[in-house]
């Protein structure tokens, strides 16, 4: 992709709480179930609504709207 410069996108980082005390109680297996199992359902609504998945960082999820694809109605769709 080629870089370019977006002034007018929204972001947005989701967080879940006290996500190491979960960890603590849980085995590795569930803790990536659980997240394999939010990511995708997060996954389908990114493309339902076309925003723009950047990454996972941990317990976060970090969307873009309005990235690739100008639009007027980023902050919506995200
Ligand atoms: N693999 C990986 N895990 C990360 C990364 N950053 C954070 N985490 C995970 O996320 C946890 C920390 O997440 P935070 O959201 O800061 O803390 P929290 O325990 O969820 O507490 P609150 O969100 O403040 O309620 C860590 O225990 C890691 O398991 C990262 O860069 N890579
Ligand atoms: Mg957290």
């Amino acid at each position: 992709m080629l870089s370019e410069e977006f002034i007018d996108c929204t972001l947005l980082f989701t967080d879940i709480v006290t996500f190491t005390n979960i960890c603590a109680l849980c085995t590795p297996y569930d803790v990536v179930t659980l997240l394999n199992d939010l990511y995708l359902r997060f996954d389908r609504l990114v493309g339902l609504h076309d925003a723009y998945k950047v990454e996972t960082i941990g317990d976060a999820y970090m969307i873009v709207g309005g990235v690739p694809n100008h639009c007027e109605n980023h902050a919506e769709r995200v």
